[in-house]
């Protein structure tokens, strides 16, 4: 597949609970460009996995999309029968996850999890998807491919498994990387070379969305950004506009305490209280409860994303931030 832009509309996820149905992703919306980042960040449980699970349909046997789209290309993702996404799954949308060992087969051998994709999709022949994947190997920065390609996970160091993960998901050149916390287990310099061959993979067209606490990583990697609250999005735009001048409360203060001098590399540290029980959603902004600005209104009206820069760049989701602009 060429370059494609993903582009997600309205997507709506639930949670069908023995007494209760859940709504965990709430008309949530971004789109993501060929050789661009954004970055998905929000406190625990505002629903960053379930949005991306939901895209790449794998979420679990309670979760259903109950609205939206989410198209790659001309291709609507969503409409696609599970035979039909798992081509996409591994070929036009890669994955990298936290946890390497969960994302790469105990069982196969390097060149089986690299050139399954490459022969299961008829990219190329066994030889042409073996070099490739020696190439691949190579690129991410293990020595010896053409040894280690022959080897199992468990017989890799942490940093070289999380090298391999992210090889299988480079290897078919995908249209989009989805990286979840990818940098979280890994010490600072693995997470500098990580972070590098990502950027490689940007630069040749791949959009990546990075899921992350890590505002510095965000900041360093990532291009623009939404911030989601309660399973919705409060705020987005380009992500050095929203790290120097937040708009809404609940962002400036996920990112106060990341920004102080010489804590870049702080994971988000949790505003005072806590996020609500989603079978118990605030009326009107989710967030009001913890908001020091609150006012009246904000526990009584439904708080759209507004435009926030002239440029409509910004958005945000609080009439007393767009009020004073
Ligand atoms: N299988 C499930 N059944 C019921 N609720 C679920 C299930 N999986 C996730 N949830 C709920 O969906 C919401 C969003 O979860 P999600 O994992 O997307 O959050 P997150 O922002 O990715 O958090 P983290 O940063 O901790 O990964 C949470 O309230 C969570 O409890």
């Amino acid at each position: 597949m060429s370059a494609s832009s993903l582009e997600v509309e309205g997507l709506r996820t639930e949670f069908v609970l023995r007494d209760r149905v859940l709504r965990v992703v709430d008309d949530v919306s971004f789109t993501v460009k060929p050789g661009r980042a954004l970055a998905i960040v929000g406190e625990s449980g505002s629903g960053k996995s379930v949005t991306m699970r939901s895209v790449m349909r794998l979420l679990p046997k309670t979760g259903r999309v109950a609205g939206g789209r989410a198209r790659l290309g001309g291709t609507d993702l969503l409409g696609l029968s599970e035979r039909q996404m798992r081509k996409v799954r591994g070929r036009d949308i890669g994955m990298v996850f936290q946890n390497a060992m969960e994302a790469l087969n105990p069982t196969l051998t390097l060149e089986r999890q690299l050139t399954e994709h490459l022969l299961w999709h008829g990219v190329c022949d066994r030889a042409e998807a073996k070099r490739r994947a020696i190439q691949t190997l190579g690129d991410v920065g293990i020595p010896e491919p053409e040894q280690r390609i022959r080897t199992y996970p468990f017989q890799l160091s942490g940093g070289m498994r999380q090298r391999a993960m992210i090889a299988t998901a480079m290897v078919t050149q995908p249209s989009v990387l989805i990286a979840d916390e990818p940098t979280t287990a890994v010490d600072v310099t693995v997470q500098r070379q990580l972070l590098d061959l990502l950027a490689q993979l940007k630069a040749r067209g791949t959009g990546v969305i990075m899921i992350t606490h890590d505002l510095g990583v965000a900041r360093y990697f990532c291009d623009d950004a939404i911030v989601m609250y309660a399973g919705r999005v409060v705020e987005r735009g380009p992500i050095r506009q929203l790290l120097e001048r937040p708009a809404h409360p609940y962002t400036a203060g996920l990112f106060s305490s990341t920004l102080e001098v010489g804590a870049r590399h702080r994971p988000l540290q949790p505003v005072p209280g806590a996020p609500p029980d989603l079978a118990h959603r605030p009326p009107g902004c989710a967030f009001h409860p913890r908001c020091g600005q609150a006012e009246q209104r904000c526990g009584q009206e439904e708080q759209p994303l507004l435009p926030w820069s002239e440029d409509g760049q910004r958005e945000v989701a609080c009439w007393k931030a767009v009020q004073h602009v």
